[in-house]
């Protein structure tokens, strides 16, 4: 297992950024999304690299900054589906590539991985009627490099 961490492996906030910038206008762009993603949002792309930074391993922009409600109270009542779901994931792992970010398979992975999760949890919370239904999660995952 590598001794960086996985944002330093990534290549830090520029090469984070650079993938959010590409997903993002592919997310705007896209058919299946267009619904929820109706409008250019100014912020997006640099609060998808704080939150992206720090779960691998980089700075605490975004809990210091935004706090982890922020990123429940954006995804409430989206009633993201499936669907969506799953073509945000692989808009997401499109941009991947397209970014020119390391490709060695445990990269990948752990990419993959932190993906699918944080899309598990946006749809779950995007659908709670309550609190209650909010998934547990209360703080920004620490993403480590898989087993
Ligand atoms: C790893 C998974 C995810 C992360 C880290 C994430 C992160 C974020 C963040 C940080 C924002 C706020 C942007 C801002 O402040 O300007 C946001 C907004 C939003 N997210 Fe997510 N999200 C994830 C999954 C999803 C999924 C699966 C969907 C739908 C398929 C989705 C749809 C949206 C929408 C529609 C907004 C509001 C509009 C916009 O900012 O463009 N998100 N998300």
């Amino acid at each position: 297992m590598p001794t960086e961490s996985l944002y330093e492996h990534a290549g830090g906030d520029e090469a984070l950024h650079r993938l959010e910038e590409l997903f993002y206008d592919k997310a705007l762009a896209d058919p299946v999304l267009r619904t929820l993603f109706t409008e250019r949002v100014p912020t997006h792309v640099d609060h998808l690299t704080w939150f992206t930074a720090e779960s691998f391993g980089g700075p605490d922009r975004f809990s210091r900054e935004l706090g982890f409600q922020y990123i429940i109270d954006v995804h409430r009542n989206l009633n993201i589906t499936d669907e969506q779901r799953e073509r945000f994931v692989s808009l997401y792992l499109d941009a991947l590539d397209e970014a020119g970010l390391p490709d060695d398979a445990p990269f990948r992975q752990a990419v993959r991985g932190h993906v699918q999760f944080g899309a598990q949890v946006a749809q779950r919370n995007s659908r709670a009627r309550s609190d209650d239904e909010l998934h547990p999660i209360r703080a920004v995952p620490a993403w480590v490099w898989p087993e």
